[in-house]
């Protein structure tokens, strides 16, 4: 027989306060009972509390020895109001902090009688457990390396207390040198034991992860990686960022904020964000994936010289990006790029994406439409080839592809503030030569609210694909163009040292990783993997989380 619905309404003392406290199947709530009045008004004031169900961590007994009776943690136990009500359950909950902040809080509630306590402590559990999407099992990776060195104590003090707290077992693995994660994550034997992959590092770490786990989907189901025109399958392991890196850029861009605590526990939550990926080919054979930015000129020149600074920590990137800054170099080559068409979006938008984003669900909608044949629709691959490719040549002092805002502490609004993390695009952003007082001016804008699209030595597009040839490739490139106008950039690129011109060249900036070719094909997967956060929430409104109709 199905369970009936829990609803449970008691009278419980919260810090010798008299409060009503409510459970339904969505939340719980609390509110002061005004002394002298016997029935309260339903409606939610500022003051009441309402914790969804889904943001709940944990809840425990408390026993009058002040020891929990569930985890056998110390708990110090109300005084005044111990003798009155003489038994306690502590329920610990996700409280919102400013900017995107979460922390882990706890309240304490006094019952007049045991069998009261024990049935709240009971139906909140059972609540707990039909929220299915939380993880009870996870693999996870430490980078001590990462950062500013801290990712095992990060781990240790501010996450595991946090994981073990929600009852999640862990198996952890601290990393002992480069690829250490992905090459485990590709042959570890029982992978399918897990909920989730963690991932305690920068944005490097992370991009370990995503090449171990999508390479092991591929390999799982029969589909060639390698392959520029595969559709590769999505990875169904979710995966949680603790940020202990230098730029954390995809913990930020995911979740609003680079705090430990706080992806900790959208990773307890259970939190789902599907996120697009990006494959780079160079002349069909596989390089890498790029999740956040894939950057030529500036952004590859910052990431080489940085390279070699790795002792100054996350310092090295403003060392490394004023030298690049004055260098002032640029690169010539050609960019050529299918714009993405029938999708919503621009990425002049305003809008931003954020949790729930109605752009990435539609978009991702209408691509999957067309994959479908028995619905009519052209293949994908066709679609895409309705769309006009455009080719510009010039010469760059940046050349961004951005498949997410790529917001982080340094520009918490990002590279390209409007891109989507799951619409199956990326934004391709040209910065032209300029004078440094212009580039000076493009890059301040970063960091304010001006945008930094408006300037006539700019220009972004919102693509599915993009190749680029450096100029020293380009012979090979108009023999290509004139044997076949349509395959235009599958050509054989001689990079350097064969063409002689060490100095006319950049290199890419893959997710902070340093590309081997100068020539590359991109071609954007949508919602490839899926990560334990949710997007950027909007700001709540008091009256939006506490709907009394909802308690
Ligand atoms: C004069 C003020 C200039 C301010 C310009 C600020 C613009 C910053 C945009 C940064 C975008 C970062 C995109 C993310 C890149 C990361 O994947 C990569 C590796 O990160 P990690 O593994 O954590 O080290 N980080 C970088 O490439 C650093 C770029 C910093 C450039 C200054
Ligand atoms: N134990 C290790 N020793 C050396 N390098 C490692 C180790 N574990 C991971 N790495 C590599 O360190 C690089 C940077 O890691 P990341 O966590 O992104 O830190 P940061 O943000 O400081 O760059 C990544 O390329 C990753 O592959
Ligand atoms: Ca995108």
């Amino acid at each position: 027989m199905e369970k009936q619905p829990r609803f449970l309404s008691s009278r419980l003392l919260l810090k010798n306060r008299v409060c009503e406290v409510t459970l339904n199947r969505a939340w719980l709530g609390w509110k002061d009972v005004p002394a002298g009045r016997r029935s309260i008004n339903n409606a939610l004031k500022a003051g009441d509390y309402c914790v969804p169900v889904s943001e709940i961590i944990a809840v425990r007994e408390i026993d009058m020895d002040s020891q929990t009776k569930d985890d056998g943690r110390w708990q110090k136990m109300p005084q005044e109001s111990a003798g009155a009500h003489p038994y306690a359950f502590t329920v610990s909950y996700v409280d919102r902090g400013s900017k995107h902040r979460w922390r882990c809080c706890e309240v304490t509630f006094n019952c007049p009688d045991g069998v009261l306590c024990q049935q709240w402590v009971q139906t909140i559990k059972e609540q707990l457990l039909l929220l299915t999407s939380r993880p009870k099992s996870l693999l996870v990776y430490i980078n001590p390396f990462g950062g500013k060195q801290q990712g095992k104590r990060i781990y240790e003090q501010k996450v595991a207390p946090l994981f073990s707290h929600a009852a999640i077992s862990t198996d952890v693995i601290v990393t002992e040198h480069a690829n250490h994660a992905r090459d485990h994550l590709r042959t570890v034997a029982d992978l399918k034991k897990y909920d989730g992959v963690v991932c305690v590092g920068g944005d490097g770490m992370f991009s370990e992860v995503i090449h171990g786990l999508i390479s092991r989907t591929q390999t799982e189901v029969g589909v060639d990686e390698s392959c520029p025109e595969e559709e590769l399958v999505p990875c169904n392991l979710r995966i949680g960022i603790i940020p202990a890196g230098s730029t954390d850029c995809i913990c930020y861009a995911t979740v609003g904020i680079n705090d430990p605590v706080t992806s900790a526990l959208h990773i307890i939550v259970g939190d789902s964000q599907a996120m697009d990926v990006c494959s780079v080919h160079h002349n069909g054979t596989f390089l890498r994936y790029s999740v956040s930015l894939l950057g030529y000129g500036f952004y590859g020149d910052v990431l080489m010289d940085s390279e070699r600074k790795r002792w100054l920590g996350p310092a090295r990137y403003d060392f490394s990006g004023f030298k690049t800054f004055v260098t002032h170099n640029y690169y010539e080559g050609t960019v050529s790029f299918l714009p993405a068409f029938n999708t919503l979006g621009t990425p002049r938008d305003k809008i931003k994406c954020r949790a729930g984003c109605y752009v990435c669900q539609h978009n991702e909608q209408q691509l999957s439409e067309g994959r479908h044949p028995c619905r009519g629709e052209k293949d994908v691959s066709d679609r895409e080839e309705e769309g006009k490719w455009q080719v510009i040549r010039g010469k760059f002092l940046a050349i961004n592809a951005a498949s997410m805002s790529c917001a982080c502490p340094r520009s918490p609004k990002g590279l390209s503030p409007a891109a989507h993390l799951a619409d199956g695009t990326t934004d391709l952003i040209l910065v032209h030569k300029c004078s440094r007082l212009d580039f000076l001016r493009h890059l301040l804008r970063h960091t304010s609210k001006d945008d930094q699209f408006d300037l006539a030595f700019v220009e972004v597009h919102r693509v599915r694909r993009f190749h680029f040839t450096p100029k020293h490739c380009e012979s090979n490139l108009e023999l290509d163009l004139k044997e076949n106008g349509k395959k235009l950039f599958s050509h054989i690129c001689r990079d350097h040292p064969a063409c002689g011109c060490a100095t006319v060249n950049s290199t890419w900036n893959c997710d902070g990783e340093i590309l081997q070719h100068a020539a590359i094909e991109v071609r954007v997967h949508c919602q490839l993997v899926k990560l334990f956060a949710r997007g950027i929430e909007e700001l709540p409104v008091f009256e939006d989380l506490c709907n009394p109709s909802a308690i």
